[in-house]
């Protein structure tokens, strides 16, 4: 019988996966490196499938000896347009990008949990899903509409973590209802007509426009919305002109507005959308708001399920179980959750520097942890 990973192989692992970091549906490398993994373990009851539409996904189906239905459990690989500052000697070798979300822990733990089942053959049926596109492009949507969960792909619950910085390394959250925020991202062009910079009245400034619309939706969360619900409005992003005497006549705004409702989404995109006719009319140019919510709807974790996961973390004397409160990031798993029953939940990294951060440095820690949880959760699932 093969012997399962070691806590310094997963480690050498999610070291190899830090330093590949590829941005959404680019995930070659990545792609490749977890199908070498993924086929240096016991293949008696793998079947491992890819697909030509999503190029970069992997699932793996892990036969059950008794099954009784097929859980499902799903990693993101996706990573972020960041320029590494760390200064770990596994840096990123690929420019601007970084894991600064943390989603080579995430895949590391899968495979970590995929390799003792693929030894331990599992009673029911597990299915992996190695993501694309978590940060953008929202690769579980892509995935569900090109119909990749069909017949024995299909699970009856789904699972997912994403790792949380402010909770000890290898702690699990989670909460009842509704873990992660919907989002919709948010780009909006302004075109006015550009001109030499000692002659404004020739001209239709977007620099000057922009940075009204800017300021106006910043009122969107502080006048618009009840103080006791909540609600976020972030640009993170904006490109204006070429050179300093020269007007700006385009400018572009990109940013991700929150809610933990679908009914807040849509409060805040009618008023950027409202705000964006007002500054149309007020600088005489055009504004074009455009909003896509694609499949980053409000994580929302089912009853049942989650009050087992919750039972048994705690009921687990190895795990330090801590509950959570609902958190502004969002997570394209609220789509698929929307589509299967099943639970998000936190897994602790301890770090002080926050997701989506240069310097982000999970402990690696968290990795065994998380994956000694997840293999308890699922055997306890599997008897019930
Ligand atoms: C966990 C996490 O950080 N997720 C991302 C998801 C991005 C959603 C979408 N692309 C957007 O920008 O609205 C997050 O930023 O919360």
């Amino acid at each position: 019988m093969m012997k399962t990973l070691s806590e310094k192989e997963l480690i050498q692992i999610r070291r190899h996966l830090h330093t590949i970091p590829e941005l959404a549906l680019h995930e070659h490398q990545t792609h490749d490196y977890l199908m070498k993994v993924i086929q240096s373990f016991d293949q008696s009851h793998l079947t491992i499938k890819t697909f030509q539409q999503l190029p970069t996904a992997i699932m793996v189906r892990v036969g059950g000896s008794n099954p009784k239905r097929t859980v499902g459990y799903r990693t993101d690989i996706d990573a972020l347009p960041v320029k590494e500052q760390t200064g770990l000697p596994f840096s990123s070798h690929h420019q601007n990008i970084m894991h600064a979300c943390g989603h080579d822990i995430h895949m590391t733990v899968a495979l970590g949990v995929l390799n003792y089942f693929s030894i331990y053959q599992p009673k029911d049926n597990l299915l992996f899903f190695f993501q694309p596109a978590e940060e953008s492009e929202y690769g579980g949507k892509r995935a569900y509409e090109m119909g990749l969960f069909h017949d024995e792909w299909k699970p009856d619950e789904f699972y997912a973590l994403h790792d949380n910085p402010n909770l000890p390394a290898g702690a699990i959250g989670c909460r009842m209802g509704t873990l992660f925020a919907g989002t919709t991202e948010v780009n909006v062009d302004l075109i006015g007509k550009s001109g030499h910079a000692a002659y404004p009245q020739d001209a239709n400034d977007m620099v000057v426009a922009a940075a009204e619309f800017i300021n106006q939706a910043q009122t969107i969360v502080s006048r618009s919305i009840n103080p006791i619900q909540s609600g976020v409005v972030t640009f993170g992003k904006m490109e204006a002109g070429t050179i300093r005497n020269v007007i700006a006549g385009k400018a572009r705004i990109e940013g991700t507005i929150r809610g933990l409702d679908q009914a807040m989404i849509k409060r805040i995109d009618q008023r950027l959308k409202d705000i964006g006719e007002g500054i149309a009319r007020s600088f005489n140019c055009q504004v074009n708001v455009g909003l896509n919510q694609g499949g980053y709807l409000p994580v929302q974790n089912n009853p049942k399920l989650t009050k087992f996961f919750i039972h048994h973390m705690q009921s687990d004397p190895a795990v330090n179980f801590i509950a959570t409160k609902p958190a502004m990031t969002g997570e394209d798993f609220g789509y698929l959750l929307s589509k299967f029953p099943g639970t998000m939940f936190w897994l602790g990294v301890n770090d002080t520097s926050p997701l989506h951060s240069a310097t982000f440095n999970p402990k690696e820690s968290a990795i065994q942890k998380g994956v000694n949880a997840i293999v308890g959760f699922m055997q306890d699932r599997m008897d019930h």
